[in-house]
Parts: structure tokens; C-alpha cells; sequence
């Protein structure tokens, strides 16, 4: 289990993280979401000792990752998958690492299975990797030995959907075993399809955590016409209060059932008509994004 407990870091007079503290279980996937510069990053480099706390703790099984003897054992780590050698072979990079953690060197070749690089690609040099490429060799290097707990900073970043459904199955499996899987990313939809959990941070602060399915909780109903005012106007005749969203949507918390009556009496069509699953975490994420986008970005 991974526990971050009360975690600040700051930098000369900026708070990256502020006052985080949530868990990451065995036996799920923990996605960890914010948009760029929420402190994600920073996070996980105190959690794998590479960025000391201003205050307060990240822990491994209730062991800092400097005190761990062989860390490679027991926390498999990918932060940043071109930060890998450029001039040595993928192969040259597991068998190094293999070395390092004492492991045998057939576990190379199982780890280059596992991550779908071919014995040729793996005697290409870094240099000449894809990212995607980049990011199954940090995956494999991270899964090297045989670690209970993998910490993974944006993983699925330049791969592609086949890719990213491989990444998905995998860290499912890992995770099943019992394994802990901590892996952040700044897109909402990238981590829905994987996490079981979500803690998400903004302005480096947790501005909420659960499980998928209590933050993706049915948020009420969002209904579509071609007249959405038309219809928030018929919702409030029949005494359900809604709200116009940006997109055009109609949500309100009466039920579908309840929406598509009033739309009946009142002879409007609806074009959509649904639970507004996720809406809520996803108007939240928007929200954040928004806030946190830098000038001229957001135009
Ligand atoms: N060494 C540093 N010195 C000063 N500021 C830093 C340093 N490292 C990070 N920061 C700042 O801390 C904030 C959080 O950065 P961090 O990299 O943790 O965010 P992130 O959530 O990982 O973002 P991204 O999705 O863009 O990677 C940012 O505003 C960043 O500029």
C-alpha cells in the first residue's frame, strides 16, 4: 500500500503540493488526475525519494522508498520514459537494471515479451525509439523485479489506443495478483477506462477521491432538444429546476423518466435523454483545467 500522508512540498515561496494525503490499495489501480502543473509530478517524486517533502510523508508499506534496501523489488518506477539512456539498447537498459537488482538475466528476455518489443527493436538504441516504444521499455524496466507496487507518471503518453487497451490489460493483471498501481494522468477519460480508485489533485491540492463509481455516481439526468431553453423553461413550469449547461445540455436531478413526461406534455422532442453518469466529475475536471490554464492557452 502506498500512504501519503499530510505531503507539502514547496518551492521558494510556491506550494506545489499542499497538505495531500490519500492511499493507493493492493489489488487496485489508483489513478491519480489532474491537469498540468496540479503537482501529480512532484507527488510521485517525493513518493520515490527523488524530491524531499517540505512536511509530512509518502510511504511504501509504512517504509520511506530511501529506506527500502532493494527498491527495484519492491517498487517498480516509471516517471519519465525518455529520461532513459538515449545511446543504449533497450536491451542494454534491462540487462544493466537486471544486474543492478541482482536478478537473472532470462528475466530480461521475459520483460521484452512482456512489453511486445521484438529482439530486433530491442538491440535499436534508445535514441531511435518511438515513444511509445519508450514507454513499454520504462514498463518493462519497472515491472524488472517483480514488484508489488508500480508507481507510473502519464504511462499511457504516446501510445496508441491498441497500446494503451495493452497498458490497461496489463496493470488489470497486475492488479488482480494483489499488486498496488498508482499511475496519474491529465486526461479524465485515459484513467476512467483503468482506475478502480481516483484521487484528484488541483493546485496541488486533493479536491477529491473515492472510488470510480462513487465520483462517476449518476449526477441526476441530462437531457438534449432542439430547444434546450425550450425545455429548462417547460422543466421549471412542471417545478424541476435544471440548469443550462455550456454544451447545450439540459441536466437536472428529477430522473429520466420524470424529464421525458415533462418534454411529452409540453410536445418537445427530445434528441438525448440520460443519467448524467459523470458529468459532475467531469464538469469538476473542466473546471479545474480551466482555472489552472495559462493565458492565451484557454483562448
Ligand atoms: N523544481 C521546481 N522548482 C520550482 N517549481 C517547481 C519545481 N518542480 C515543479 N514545480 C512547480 O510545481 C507545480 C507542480 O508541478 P508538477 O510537475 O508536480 O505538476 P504535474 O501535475 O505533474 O503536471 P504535468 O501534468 O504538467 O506533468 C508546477 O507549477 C511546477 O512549475
Amino acid at each position: 500500500m502506498i500512504t501519503v500522508d499530510s505531503l507539502t512540498r514547496r518551492y521558494a515561496g510556491f506550494t506545489a503540493v499542499d497538505n495531500v494525503s490519500f492511499t493507493a490499495q493492493p489489488g487496485r489501480v489508483t489513478g491519480f488526475l489532474g491537469p498540468n502543473g496540479a503537482g501529480k509530478s512532484t507527488t510521485m517524486r517525493v513518493m520515490v525519494g527523488l524530491t524531499a517533502p517540505t512536511s509530512g510523508s509518502a510511504t511504501i508499506d509504512g517504509v520511506r522508498f530511501a529506506d527500502l534496501p532493494n527498491p527495484g523489488l519492491e517498487v517498480g518506477v516509471l516517471l519519465d520514459a525518455s529520461a532513459q539512456h538515449a545511446g543504449r539498447t533497450g536491451r542494454e537498459i534491462l540487462t544493466i537494471a537486471a544486474d543492478t537488482m541482482g536478478l537473472p538475466r532470462k528475466r530480461v528476455d521475459e520483460m521484452l515479451e512482456l512489453v511486445s518489443l521484438t529482439p530486433s527493436e530491442s538491440r535499436r538504441r534508445v535514441r531511435n525509439y518511438s515513444l511509445g516504444m519508450r514507454q513499454r521499455l520504462g514498463i518493462g524496466t519497472a515491472l524488472l523485479g517483480d514488484p508489488r507496487v508500480l508507481i507510473l507518471d502519464e504511462p499511457a503518453n504516446g501510445l496508441d489506443p491498441a497500446g494503451i487497451r495493452w497498458m490497461r490489460d496489463l496493470l488489470r493483471g497486475y492488479a488482480n495478483q494483489g499488486g498496488t498501481v498508482l499511475l496519474s494522468s491529465h486526461l479524465l477519460h485515459e484513467i476512467e477506462v483503468i482506475a478502480d480508485d481516483l484521487v484528484v489533485i488541483g493546485n496541488g491540492k486533493i479536491v477529491a477521491s473515492g472510488t470510480k463509481e462513487e465520483l462517476l455516481a449518476a449526477a441526476g439526468t441530462l437531457a438534449r432538444a432542439s430547444s434546450p431553453r425550450d425545455l429548462a423553461h417547460a422543466l421549471e413550469q412542471a417545478g424541476v429546476p435544471s440548469t443550462l449547461a455550456g454544451d447545450g445540455s439540459v441536466r437536472t436531478d428529477a430522473d429520466p423518466a420524470r424529464v421525458g413526461a415533462v418534454a411529452l406534455a409540453a410536445g418537445i422532442a427530445l434528441t438525448e435523454l440520460r443519467s448524467a453518469e459523470g458529468a459532475g466529475l467531469e464538469d469538476m475536471f473542466l473546471a479545474l483545467t480551466a482555472e489552472t490554464q495559462r493565458e492565451g492557452v484557454a483562448a
